[in-house]
This record gives C-alpha cells, structure tokens and sequence, in this order.
C-alpha cells in the first residue's frame, strides 16, 4: 500500500493576526511584515524541511477552517478516531491512532503515528502500521503497547480481516536503535487469536496492554460480547505470541452490546502517581473500564492473578444502569492510558468525536480530535478517579489575567477580558454561603443528571445557581456554551451539586448536535468551595470540575467565524449571589505540529 499524502497546514492564529495587522496598520507592518514572514519561514523551515510558501497556498486557513484546534492534538486532515499504543520509548512519547489517510470519514482505517518530547508539540509521522496482511487487509483497528523486558515494545491491534472477522496481531519495532520508531513489523503468524466460538465474526476486538502476573504469565483483556453481554475476554500467554483463553472472561456485564476497547491498569492509594499495569501489591486497587452505549465506564475495584478475578468494591456490577462512574459525561471515548514512568503517572487519552453532520466532515477536510492528555489518579475517598491535564500544558500558556473576591449578584455576567477566549485555560473558584436557601431536589427515586441539566439550563434560574461560566461567546450572546453549577438540597438536607455544560445555544447553526451533558460532583459544598477548569480551544471545551472528579467534553460549532470575535464571560443566574474566590485566566499559545523530514508521503 502506498503511504497516504499529508499536507502541511501552518497554524491559523498566527497567519491570522498578521493579516489583521497588515490591514489595520497598511504602512508600517510592511517592515514587520517581512520581519516575521523570515522569522516563521526560518523556524517552519527547519522543523519541517517544507516552505512556508507550500503553506501560504493551502487552501485550509482560518475562516475557511474556523474549528481547527490550536493546542489540542489532530491530524493535518482526514478521518481520526481511538487513540492507540501510547507510549515512553527512550525519552520520546508515542502516540498512535485510527487514521483514514483518504477521506474525512471513517473507512479503511491505519494507525496514524506522532512523536512527541513533552505532550504538547507534536512531530507527524508516517503511518507505522498499516493492511499487508490477510489478517488486516481491511483495516488495522485499536490496540495497546507493552513494553517487554528489554524494553522492547510490542503492539497488540485488531485486524479486520479478508472476510471482516475481527481477529488480534502483533508488531513490533523493525529497528529499536530509532527513538522515533518509524517502521514497524508485523508477526508473519498473524493472527495470533481468533474469536471464540460462539462470539461473533465482529465482536471482538481492542486488546489491551498487556501485565505480567507474579507467576511470570503475561494477560490481555480483549472486548466483545455473547448474546449482547458485554465482556473483557480474559487471555494468557508466556511467550506474547502463543494465547489460551481463560474460562471465565475477567468483566461483563448484561446487555450493554459489544464492549470496545477494554482497560484493566492498577492505581496506588492515597497517591497521585501511577504504576505500571504490570504492578501488583497490597496497597493498589485496579480500574477495570470499557466503552459501550457511546461512553467509557469504569468501576475500582480488587483484582487477583492468583484467582484470576476482579471483583468491583462495593459488590457494584460494571454495568451502565447500575454503576455510574465515567471518565467523561461528554463527548469522550475508546480512552487509552499508559503508565509514563519518567513522571510517574498515567496518562489517559480518548477520541472526542466531532458532533456536525458528515457533509460538513468532509467540507472541512477531517473529523476527530484527541483530548488533551490527562494525568489519571485515585481519589483520596478511593471511590472514584480523578482526572487533570498533563502539567506540560502550562508551557502553553501566555498572560494570566486574574480575578479575586467578586461576588457575583443574581443577574450578573461579567466579561473576562484580556484573553484570548477561542483558545485558553482558566480556571475559577465559587464559594457560596448560608445554603439553607438552594433548592429542593427530591432524591426519593433516581435522578437523571443529564435530564436535569437539559430540563434545567443556563436560563433556568435557580437559587444557587446556575453560576460558572459563558464559554466562546459572542458579543451579543446569541452564541454562547454554559459550564455551570447548581447545588441542591434533599428532602432529608443533604446537600448536591451538579455540573453541567449546556449547549443548547452553542451555535445558531443547524445539523449539529448540541445534547447537553451533566453529572453531579462529589463535594460538600458547605465545607468546599466549587472549582471549574475550561480548557477551551476554537471546536472544543474540557470541563474538570472540583479539581478532575467530574468531566464533561463538549464540541461546538458557533457560527461567529472571526475568532478574535469569541468572548469569555462569567456568570450567575441564581437569586442567591455567589462569589468568586479566584479565578485565573490565561490565553494559550499554538502547539507546535510539524511533519518530520523523512515522512515520505509529504515528499
Ligand atoms: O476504528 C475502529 C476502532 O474503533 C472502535 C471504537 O471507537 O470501534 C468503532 C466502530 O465504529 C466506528 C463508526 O461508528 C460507530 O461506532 C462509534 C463508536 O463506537 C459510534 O460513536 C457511532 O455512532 C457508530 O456509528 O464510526 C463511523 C462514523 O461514526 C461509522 O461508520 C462506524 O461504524 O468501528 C467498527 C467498525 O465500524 C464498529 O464495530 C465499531 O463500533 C474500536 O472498537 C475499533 O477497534
């Protein structure tokens, strides 16, 4: 197959701004003008060995491509989906993902391949595995890396096969001398498993990384489901080549459909670090997560080599009626993690699927972004997962603009200016006081976060709350995403709050989805004050309320194209005023996505 071509797209804040600049300022940007045309043709020209001019022509700038991300990661075009093989080889992280190189739709699927120092800025590279072999001629799906002893990587990956069964392979680095690790070889044995019997031909697939138990034997979980039961088949192996399935799959669950792209990793108590998914001691607890129904759910909970089980705390199923912990009540999905032992963390990334319509897919040339990386640890209270983007992110960040002690009377929006509201990080912090006046929240029967954040949105008043804040806005409002709270009280005094992203009045256009998300956050909002962070960039938001417990991604699509036109406010809709304790705002820099030299479908 010959590799896919990839255009050079440069980045559309900074030919933007000068544009304006030469507009408003005719004669005097001239000499600036040429200034930093040579600046940026310099620095282009030694990332990416490409002109500035292959650039300048490209028909993909900014009015045209008004929802293209600044710092969050994509390909320069076509179709992305999961996140695959994240990984740390010799200082440099891997990150691997469903591409289609031909089209901005899904279709015959690679995995697209980029190298990064930090997280942040990202070198493309050729794609590393590809169809070659009858057991992934139509298509190389998700899959994990592990990291062997002798640190050498192996990729697990779902292949459709001649006859679109869905069957599991391996690769490997062709030469582990190349940090980069640009060519990759296949197992001339592939596949290596095939679905069991009485599993369907398409129903299995997304094998995860790998962990050794004490007794030397490496185990996979791989998705799929019987009879509509959701399961993590569960597989052994002493040589990474040669896999027995165990009896009992190692999670399942009841009419969920197929599962896709299963995790099982182990999490420290009381510690914000993370540990090799082949670690095992006294003081961990495991994650056993799986997408299904759309989203990714997770449960904590005790796994054992020696018995072969996980068994989820609190005698919880895993199951979407019965267990609500997600990652994320947005747009997220197919997450990967991987353990990154030069910090001592782990990573998560996932899939944050486009919500406009396919046409507009393919006018805009690409669907698919990746969330930011986010650092995935245990709470304190070791019922949940807390999740926070990678610290490297602040390299990004340009001016802060601060705000302290500012109530917030009923009816108040306030603009935060001085930012660069299409692409910023801010966060803010909400104290309230004298509670006894938040509304009445019957919990008697079940309660459907979601439900309430649609049924109650920014423009419902409540008591305390709605507050937080109006993201990519326009002037006039008519265009505007709410991340907000609202606390209530049961009929017994116990208080909740919930958090949501409305996104009923994101855009004036038609064909997209706007659904609004929301979940409660675990804080007793007498004692704690309520956070939210936004990482906001052009077509999408990462909401972390209360410090990562709760996570809403959110795409949009505003109609406004001039993104120097988005505004940033924050707001209280309640009759109860609130205060903002803190708030810290900062606009964020471009990442940097170059095309490595040697990528030869850019030749
Ligand atoms: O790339 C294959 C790998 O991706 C996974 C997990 O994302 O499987 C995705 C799957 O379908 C992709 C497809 O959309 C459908 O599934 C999405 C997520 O599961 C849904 O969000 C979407 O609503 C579904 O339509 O994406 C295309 C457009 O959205 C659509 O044409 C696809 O069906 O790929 C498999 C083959 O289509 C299908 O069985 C999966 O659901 C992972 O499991 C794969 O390894």
């Amino acid at each position: 197959m010959d590799h896919p071509h990839i255009h050079y797209t440069p980045t559309p804040l900074l030919l933007d701004n000068l544009k304006t600049y030469i507009m408003n300022k005719p004669l005097s940007s001239f000499l600036t003008l040429c200034f930093l045309v040579l600046v940026y043709h310099t620095l282009i020209s030694n990332a990416t060995g490409r002109s500035l001019i292959d650039g300048i022509l490209l028909p993909t700038q900014k009015n045209e491509q008004p929802y293209r991300t600044g710092y969050h990661f994509q390909p320069p075009s076509n179709w992305m989906n999961d996140p695959n093989g994240p990984m740390l080889y010799q200082g440099v992280y891997h990150f691997f993902y469903q591409y289609n190189p031909y089209a901005a739709t899904f279709g015959t699927i690679v995995w697209g391949h980029a190298v990064s120092y930090d997280l942040v800025n990202w070198i493309h590279l050729d794609p590393a595995i590809y169809p070659t072999q009858e057991a992934d001629i139509n298509s190389c799906w998700s899959g994990s890396a592990t990291i062997l002893p002798g640190n050498i990587p192996a990729m697990l990956y779902t292949g459709s096969d001649s006859n679109s069964r869905q069957v599991q392979d391996l690769a490997w680095p062709k030469n582990l001398s190349d940090p980069f690790l640009r060519e990759w070889v296949k197992y001339a044995g592939n596949p290596i498993i095939t679905p069991p019997a009485g599993v369907k031909d398409d129903c299995f697939r997304d094998p995860s990384t790998a962990w050794l138990g004490p007794d030397g034997v490496w185990r996979i979980v791989v998705g799929g489901d019987r009879d509509n039961n959701g399961m993590a088949f569960l597989y052994q192996s002493t040589d990474f080549v040669n896999w027995t399935r165990y009896e009992q799959p190692l999670a399942s669950a009841d009419a969920t459909g197929s599962w896709e792209c299963p995790e099982l990793f182990p999490v420290p108590l009381n510690s914000t670090n993370g540990l090799d998914t082949s670690a095992y001691s006294g003081n961990v607890m495991h994650v056993m997560k799986a997408g299904f129904e759309g989203h990714d759910w997770y449960t904590i909970g005790t796994y054992s080599p020696d018995r072969e089980n996980f068994l989820p705390q609190n005698g919880l199923k895993l199951s979407g009626s019965t267990l609500d912990l997600r990652y994320d009540y947005g747009q997220f999905y197919a997450s990967k993690s991987f353990y990154d032992d030069s910090k001592n963390r782990r990573v998560l990334w996932a899939w944050v699927p486009e919500t406009d319509s396919q046409e507009d897919d393919i006018e805009k040339g690409w669907a698919g972004l990746q969330s930011f990386p986010r650092a995935i640890w245990i709470d304190g209270s070791g019922k949940q997962l807390i999740q926070w983007p990678v610290e490297e992110i602040e390299s990004l960040r340009g001016n802060e603009v601060k705000l302290q002690n500012k109530k917030l009377t009923s009816g108040t929006v306030v603009e935060i200016q001085g930012v660069t509201a299409s692409q910023a990080d801010v966060t803010i912090s909400f104290k309230l006081e004298d509670l006894k006046e938040a509304e009445v929240l019957d919990t008697s029967s079940s309660v459907d976060p979601q439900v309430l954040c649609t049924e109650r949105g920014a423009s419902s008043k409540g008591a305390f709350g709605p507050f937080g804040v109006l993201a990519m806005a326009s002037k006039d409002l008519k265009e505007q995403t709410a991340i907000f709270f609202r606390v209530f009280q049961n009929q017994n005094g116990r208080y909740s709050v919930l958090m949501c992203s409305d996104l009923s009045r994101s855009t004036v256009r038609s064909n997209i989805d706007t659904t609004s998300f929301g979940a409660f956050v675990d804080i007793d909002p007498r004692y704690n004050e309520i956070s939210l962070r936004n990482l906001i960039d052009h077509s999408i938001i990462e909401s972390f309320g209360a410090g990562g417990k709760t996570c809403t991604t959110s795409r949009i699509y505003p109609k406004f194209l001039t993104y120097e036109d988005a505004h940033l406010f924050a707001f209280n809709n309640g009759t109860q005023s609130v205060k903002i304790s803190q708030m810290s705002a900062w606009s964020m820099k471009n990442a940097e996505f170059v095309i490595d030299q040697t990528v030869k479908s850019a030749a």
